[in-house]
């Protein structure tokens, strides 16, 4: 379908690795911008819309290589009993904490006796070289563990269950972990629009 690597407009190596290998399943290859441009610092991002901050970080880098597929990816995560922290803000509000185990420990000690249901949501915007946008969505749903588990996994992997099983992320197999992640569902969400030609203009 592609006939050049996607370009991934991330200055998040974690993240960037795990989009990469969610397209390779699809037998698409994905790489960082890093690998054709200089890092740059992308514009400030906004605190409303997942949407709205792909479309702009994927058509920040489009302008630079107006010829590549660029694939621009907001997340972030929403915790039941906080409904008004995080979001979009995900990471703008967990800066003060440096490591993923700080970030975890953090976590847990927030969600204590009280809901630990997490939603974590990804969108996606791909611009194509004709100027298509193409948007993708996908959500993980699970709870937070009460300790970090496993080590299969970066950033929150340690401590997020899916719903219906009992083991984190990290300690799950690459095959058993894929299929529940935010960024595998919103990928295939992607491709599925991109095959049916559903875009928009940019
Ligand atoms: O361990 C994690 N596993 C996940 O599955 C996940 N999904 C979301 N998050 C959090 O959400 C932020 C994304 O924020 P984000 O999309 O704005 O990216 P970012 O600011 O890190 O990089 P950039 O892409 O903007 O350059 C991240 O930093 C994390 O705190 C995750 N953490």
């Amino acid at each position: 379908m592609f006939n050049q690597p996607i370009l991934i407009a991330s200055n998040n190596l974690d993240k960037t690795i795990e989009l990469a290998k969610c397209f390779k399943v699809a037998n698409v290859h994905a790489q960082s911008y890093q690998n054709k441009l200089a890092r740059t610092t992308f514009p400030k991002e906004g605190t409303t819309s997942y949407l709205d901050n792909a479309r702009q970080k994927a058509i920040f880098i489009a302008e630079k290589m107006p010829h590549a597929y660029v694939l621009g990816d907001d997340s972030g995560m929403i915790v039941d009993a906080y409904p008004d922290k995080f979001g979009v803000e995900t990471s703008r509000q967990l800066v003060d904490y440096p490591t993923d185990k700080d970030k975890n420990d953090y976590l847990i000690n927030l969600v204590a006796g009280k809901s630990r249901n997490v939603t974590l949501r990804t969108d996606l915007v791909l611009c194509s070289p004709s100027h298509h946008l193409y948007h993708g969505f996908g959500e993980f749903k699970g709870t937070f563990s009460d300790q970090e588990r496993g080590q299969n996994g970066y950033g929150f992997d340690k401590i997020l269950i899916p719903q219906g099983e009992t083991h984190t992320l990290a300690e799950m197999p690459d095959c058993k972990k894929a299929p529940y992640l935010h960024r595998t569902k919103a990928v295939h969400n992607l491709l599925k629009r991109a095959v049916q030609n559903e875009y928009e203009y940019f």
